[in-house]
């Protein structure tokens, strides 16, 4: 026989919201183009707390001081290594989405984590869904064409040129391409002025456009004879970019150590 359903009385309460431990968050750059994106989407998550903005001429102990457990970093590549490491020593979590890591710089946080074990840093070049997505089918499918170039598409407020999103793409792709033992693409150019054939990102042609109207986008451009094959990303919202921030600040916490890139997170 079903036993009769609990009385009121004998219920458990059911946990209200705010029962539940809410994550502490500071945002640095948190009046920038990307920061005001995470301030509205941190303080939009039931389960996130906004404690502190942080901009150029703040104070950085008072993310410390307010309690932050993660930090969101969206600042410029000249700053953002003293903004990890003021993190790690602080035993703040990182979500990093500040362009201009290279392989010294990763090594750098890498080796200040060692001596914090506690402690998750995660670099990702495009916290964009698309953006990871086609990076992942670019992977995929370099080995198939003797040709590739990257078309990186910003608005001209953008800092750095190229993208940290097509230099990884660059990478991926010249990995797979040595990886299938292919030789360089062809190229016949003699004669060029400078910067026409764009930048040489470990074999592959980076170019990059700075346009008016334009968010961020991005293309691969693979060539096989009598055929190309075009895979084509655009962010045309800074939203785009939030569903990966929020992802990063909620598993960073049990992700010790630096993670480049959120495919992880993500199963991909
Ligand atoms: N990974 C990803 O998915 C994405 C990465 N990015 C990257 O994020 C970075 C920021 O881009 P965007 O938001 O467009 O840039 P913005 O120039 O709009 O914003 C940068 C912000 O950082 C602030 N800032 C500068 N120095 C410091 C400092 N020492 N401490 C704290 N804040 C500081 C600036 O403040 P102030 O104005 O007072 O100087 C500004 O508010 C770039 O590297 C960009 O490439 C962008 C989009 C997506
Ligand atoms: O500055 C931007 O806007 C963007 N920066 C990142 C990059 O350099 O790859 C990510 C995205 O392209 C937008």
């Amino acid at each position: 026989m079903t036993p009769p359903p609990p009385s009121a009385d004998q219920q458990e309460p059911t946990p209200r919201v705010a029962d539940t431990p809410r994550t502490s968050v500071g945002v640095l750059g948190a009046r920038g183009r990307m920061g005001t994106e995470v301030v509205k989407a941190v303080t939009a998550a039931e389960d996130l707390e906004l404690v502190a903005m942080i901009d150029s001429g703040d104070w950085l102990f008072d993310v410390a001081n307010a309690g932050a457990q993660v930090v969101v970093d969206f600042t410029r590549p000249d700053v953002v290594m003293d903004n990890i490491r003021f993190c790690v020593d602080h035993d703040i979590h990182c979500v990093v989405g500040t362009t201009g890591f290279d392989a010294e710089r990763l090594a750098t946080v890498a080796a200040w984590l060692e001596a914090k074990p506690d402690v998750g840093v995660v670099i990702a070049p495009n916290f964009g869904i698309g953006a990871l997505l086609l990076m992942k089918f670019a992977q995929e499918a370099a080995r198939f064409f003797p040709s590739t170039e990257i078309v990186e598409l910003h608005h001209p407020n953008k800092v750095d040129a190229p993208s940290g999103t097509a230099v990884r793409t660059a990478r991926l792709v010249a990995e797979a391409r040595r990886a299938a033992g292919l030789p360089p693409s062809p190229d016949a150019t003699l004669d060029a002025l400078p910067g026409a054939r764009g930048a040489d990102v470990e074999g592959v042609a980076v170019h990059a456009v700075r346009l008016t109207g334009l968010v961020a986008h991005q293309e691969v451009l693979m060539g096989a004879p009598g055929e190309t094959l075009t895979l084509r990303h655009d962010s045309y919202d800074r939203a785009s970019f939030m569903p990966g921030v929020l992802l990063a600040v909620r598993q960073i916490g049990s992700r010790p150590g630096l993670t480049v890139g959120i495919e992880t997170f993500l199963g991909l």
